[in-house]
């Protein structure tokens, strides 16, 4: 497996943030971590769980500071903050550092107007915190095999990873970099349904999530078809039949392919800068 070399991470919220805690659950030294925040009292809170933590508030300077020998960068700021962030440290990168971003929208082409480095973009999602995330990686036109291999050293210990060529990595993030609010949303409609039904929050909460939690854990411990198990919960002639035959109506491929294409336009708009 390929080493890590020392990691800086720009800006560590709810993504990046999630990626380095996995990457501590999986190992990783957190003193060979260096993170910028925008305020203190998250760079506070990064010390205390023993990263190195700078906070621009502290420091103008602290993205600069952070980069400085770092092997690896990853990029964890919102997307219309990308530019900024990429000017103000593109003096302060070693020459073969390796940038990784995790912004939507935002392209590998933007990036090397910035920086001289090679680039990668990625498209992780929150799971990485319990190191259950899938990544889509997509390389930059001077990144090569041993920059991919660094990329995916980093997602793989905090999760799946899936390389695919950067015009498909819009569509990904519609499907797994949100995924996670999309099975969040389900889940959500889940417990009012069931509240609607006369149960109180707390177990209608727990019928929808430890539902969706058994059903992922069966799901994975089988390695069945979907369909498979579900053809295992529709008796012939018993009630699922008719759940999913309204499910059905719904013609949820559609409305999901029209939530994506929502999500694929907005990635557009962020990779114009809007
Ligand atoms: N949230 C998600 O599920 C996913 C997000 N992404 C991408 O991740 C990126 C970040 O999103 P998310 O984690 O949700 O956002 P958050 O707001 O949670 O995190 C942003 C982080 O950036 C810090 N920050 C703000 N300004 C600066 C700056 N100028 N320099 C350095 N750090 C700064 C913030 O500091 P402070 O903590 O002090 O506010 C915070 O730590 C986005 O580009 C998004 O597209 C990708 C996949 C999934
Ligand atoms: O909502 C967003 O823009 C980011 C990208 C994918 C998930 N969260």
């Amino acid at each position: 497996m390929t080493t890590l070399p020392s990691l800086a991470v720009l800006g560590a919220g709810s993504m990046a943030g999630a990626i380095v805690r996995g990457l501590i659950a999986s190992g990783v030294d957190p003193a060979s971590v260096a993170v910028s925040t925008r305020s203190t009292a998250s760079a506070e809170a990064w010390r205390a769980e023993g990263v190195r933590a700078v906070a621009l508030e502290d420091d103008p300077d602290a993205n600069a500071a952070v980069v400085a020998g770092a092997g690896l960068v990853l990029l964890g700021v919102k997307p219309a903050m990308v530019p900024d962030t990429l000017r103000e440290v593109a003096g302060a990168l070693a020459p073969d550092a390796v940038v990784v971003s995790v912004a939507a929208g935002v392209t590998t082409a933007t990036m090397e107007s910035l920086v001289p480095n090679p680039v990668i973009r990625s498209m992780p999602n929150t799971p990485a915190l319990v190191r259950r995330a899938v990544t889509g990686v997509a390389a930059g036109s001077r990144a090569g095999e041993a920059e991919l291999a660094l990329a995916r050293a980093l997602f793989s210990a905090v999760g799946a990873v899936v390389e695919l060529p950067e015009e498909q990595i819009d569509a990904l993030s519609a499907i797994s970099g949100s995924g996670p609010a999309t099975i969040y949303f389900l889940v959500e409609k889940l417990t009012e349904t069931a509240e609607r039904l006369g149960f109180d929050h707390d177990d209608a909460r727990l019928l929808a999530e430890q539902t969706l939690i058994g059903s992922a854990y069966l799901l994975e411990s089988t390695g069945e078809e979907p369909a498979e198990l579900r053809r295992r919960v529709t008796s012939p002639k018993g009630t699922t039949e008719r759940i999913i035959a309204v499910l059905d109506e719904a013609q949820l491929t559609d409305v999901f392919e029209r939530a994506a294409e929502a999500a694929i336009a907005r990635a557009r708009e962020l990779a114009a800068g809007a």
